[in-house]
């Protein structure tokens, strides 16, 4: 296994002293993400999605749970995981500097575990498919998609097990968005990263994902194959958004 979130709770408080109000971002929420597979995890706005990549990527400690990687419980500095596991996020400029040299970005994870490879960063570009020659290009300068490749060349440079993407291809025009999600299918196959997919489209997620979780209200109200979750949803609320898509 190499994610699990074990019945995990987080509470955020908001408001005023005095009225102060607990908002459950997410409650007993237990999943997994299985060696080589991506879970595609869908549900509404504000039903906790990101709370749980931000848990999964140890950027959110849970109230109550536990989460472990690889079998072992987070460390307890979060620099432990570095190069280990990446996100991609909605919108480029999130993981891209916009006062960076594309190729500057690409390198920043490897810097950050001490490691120079101006090679691999020309490497990466390619296998994203675009020219090792952008690398001196800033990101304004680079197509939505061309951006959205870098951020995957960015995030596979260290070879990480484990990969979050936080509505990746959202903000993308549909023809691009089919190519971004075959470059992700492709380069899983080559690396064989564990993804976690996170989209509130559930085309796009039936397209890449082996097992989706449903999220309502911060909890996980089915979890299927793919396949299965397609054709005979479990959950009322399951079949209602399908209904909708
Ligand atoms: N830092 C925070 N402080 C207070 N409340 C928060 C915080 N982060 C999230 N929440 C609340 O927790 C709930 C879940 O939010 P979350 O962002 O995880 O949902 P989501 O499914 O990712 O939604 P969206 O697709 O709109 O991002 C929401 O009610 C949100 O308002």
């Amino acid at each position: 296994m190499i994610l699990e979130l074990d019945n995990v709770t987080v509470t955020f408080t908001a408001g005023p002293p005095f009225r102060r109000e607990h908002v459950h971002a997410m409650r007993g929420v237990s999943l997994y993400v299985a060696e080589g597979e991506t879970l595609g995890l869908v549900g509404e706005s504000g039903s906790g999605k990101t709370t749980a990549s931000r848990v999964a990527l140890g950027l959110q400690r849970p109230t109550a749970g536990a989460v472990r990687f690889e079998g072992k419980p987070f460390p307890k500095r979060r620099r432990e995981l570095a190069g280990h596991m990446q996100a991609v996020l909605q919108h480029p400029h999130w993981s891209l500097n916009p006062r960076m040299r594309v190729g500057a970005s690409v390198a920043e994870p490897l810097a950050v575990l001490g490691e120079k490879a101006p090679d691999r960063v020309h490497e990466m570009l390619e296998r994203v498919g675009l020219e090792a020659g952008l690398a001196t290009r800033y990101p304004h300068e680079l197509s939505g998609g061309q951006r959205q490749r870098v951020s995957i060349a960015r995030a596979l440079v260290t070879r990480p097990r484990f990969l979050v993407f936080d509505e990746a291809v959202s903000a993308l025009d549909v023809s691009v968005q089919a190519q971004i999600l075959n470059l992700i299918k492709d380069l899983q196959r080559e690396f064989g990263f564990s993804a976690l997919f996170i989209s509130h489209d559930l085309g796009v997620v039936r397209y890449i994902a082996d097992r989706i979780a449903v999220m309502r209200g911060g909890e996980v109200v089915e979890t299927a194959d793919t396949a299965t979750f397609y054709t005979a949803p479990a959950h009322e609320y399951s079949k209602r958004l399908l209904e909708a898509l």
